[in-house]
């Protein structure tokens, strides 16, 4: 029978987890076995001869968790794109243009985030938000500010939570306001004692927490800057995010300074990496496409914010079809709620609206784009495995050797509007209505790295 002297956690119940695109995988009783470094080491169902034995044996040592009827095993969320200083921010302004969105509400408080006593009032609470929410692991634009960023990181790992955070660049004077800007020399060598900082940090031996390096976008960024940045991230072969072809505004800015689209921009930037993350990307061409599958970078989708800010539909049909790396962000605060869950739900509406269109004025079959709806299936197939494969992290399901970072749901917590009556529901359906329906009063447990997280 399996040792489990090497063990520090099992926990056995119902399980769901969608390790193929589009598919997925459930267990009405399995017992994930968890080893002391916070990897999963097997995944038992009640097939397995050593099941009932095993089990006995874990609980009689103290170390099962056993989950009850109506709770769920489910994998922890991957949040590619959170704007953590924009936390009080959240629910402001979404009526706005991004242009005057930025100018009049973001820029002015990601400012006050020089004082890092500032930053350590507003941090903790948003970290803790996400994590009670589910998500495992976040990958943050913080500001431009070393001493606030790196005060993110910490309590990240203090918290627990998986962390790629991001000292945002944003150097051209032409579109920073005077009081949030960087000039391109300081910027740089605070991006590599950033990096340094980080990867130095007590605590973080495992590598819970990231350096990321972070032009904010191409109109914040002269080109030395972003051609500096480009150096700092095959040097320290670090993850990279920034925002990508988000809106007209922004589109049209690239093509009237570079001639260019954001992605050839990048790519000749040296930023284009198979660490690389790009928020939104909604004005793709087809050879973007093709680039950002080639240099194995991964498209962070933001299906809320873009409904405010992006002026056009998602390309998300298309990018699942061609493979390129995809997952979800809530993209905090250009979006107001801080669960993936919720993203999940967004991606489903994005695309059901793409596919059908908005203009009553033309024919049914001249108004959308036909095709195009992904499924819940596929966007909790991003929020999870796709999330994990961008951040080059084994997570967003239970297999030997993925790290443990999982959550319980339970549709019997108090104040849920998760409604699972006996018999009425296949598998699929549960697990629809769970991607559906779960909200942070639901989530009872949240593991990290085999570290418990959240209980309550
Ligand atoms: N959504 C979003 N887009 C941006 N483009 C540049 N900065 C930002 C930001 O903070 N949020």
């Amino acid at each position: 029978m399996q040792q489990i002297d090497s063990l520090t956690l099992a926990v056995r119940g119902a399980l769901f987890h969608c390790p193929v695109k589009g598919d997925f995988e459930h267990h009405e009783d399995a017992l994930v076995l968890v080893g002391a470094d916070g990897q999963i080491e097997s995944v038992l169902t009640q097939a397995d001869p050593e099941f009932a034995a095993l089990s006995d044996t874990l609980a009689a040592a103290g170390k099962l968790t056993q989950l009850a009827p109506g709770q769920y095993l489910m994998p922890g969320m991957v949040d590619l794109h959170v704007h953590a200083p924009q936390w009080p921010q959240a629910g402001k302004g979404l009526d706005l243009p991004l242009y005057d969105w930025l100018q009049d509400y973001t820029f002015p408080l990601e400012a006050r985030f020089e004082d890092e006593s500032f930053a350590r009032s507003v941090y903790p609470h948003l970290v803790n938000a996400l994590l009670a929410n589910g998500t495992t692991s976040a990958v943050y634009f913080a500001t431009v500010h070393n001493p606030a960023s790196v005060a993110l990181a910490e309590i990240c790992l203090e918290q627990g939570q998986r962390g790629y955070v991001g000292k945002v660049n944003m150097d051209d004077p032409s579109q920073c306001p005077p009081y949030y800007i960087e000039t391109t020399e300081q910027g740089l060598a605070d991006t590599e004692a950033f990096i340094q900082q980080v990867r130095a940090l007590p605590g973080n031996e495992q590598g819970l927490v990231n350096p990321v390096i972070t032009p904010r976008f191409v109109p914040s960024c002269t080109a030395d800057m972003l051609k500096g940045l480009g150096k700092l991230a095959q040097r320290y072969h670090c993850h990279v995010q920034t925002h990508c072809s988000e809106s007209d505004w922004a589109r049209d800015y690239s093509q009237e300074h570079y001639g260019q689209t954001d992605v050839a921009i990048y790519r000749d930037m040296g930023l284009l990496t198979s660490r690389t993350i790009l928020a939104h990307s909604i004005f793709l061409t087809d050879e973007d496409m093709a680039a950002i599958r080639d240099a194995n970078a991964a498209i962070a989708h933001c299906p809320l914010s873009n409904m405010y800010f992006a002026n056009a539909a998602m390309k998300t049909r298309e990018v699942l079809d061609r493979d390129l790396q995809v997952g979800l962000g809530t993209d905090l605060a250009g979006a107001p709620i801080p669960s993936v869950f919720h993203t999940c739900l967004d991606a489903v509406n994005h695309s059901r609206v793409r596919e059908d269109g908005t203009d009553t004025h033309r024919p049914a079959g001249e108004r959308g784009e036909a095709g195009s709806r992904v499924s819940f299936l596929e966007a909790y197939w991003m929020a999870t495995v796709g999330g994990g494969l961008a951040i080059d992290a084994r997570v967003g399901l239970f297999a030997p050797g993925y790290a443990f970072d999982a959550l319980v749901v339970d549709a019997n917590a108090p104040d849920s509007d998760l409604y699972l009556p006996e018999g009425m529901d296949s598998p699929r359906d549960l697990l629809e209505k769970l991607i559906c329906l779960t909200r942070r009063a639901n989530i009872r447990t949240v593991w990290v790295q085999g570290r418990q997280v959240i209980n309550k």
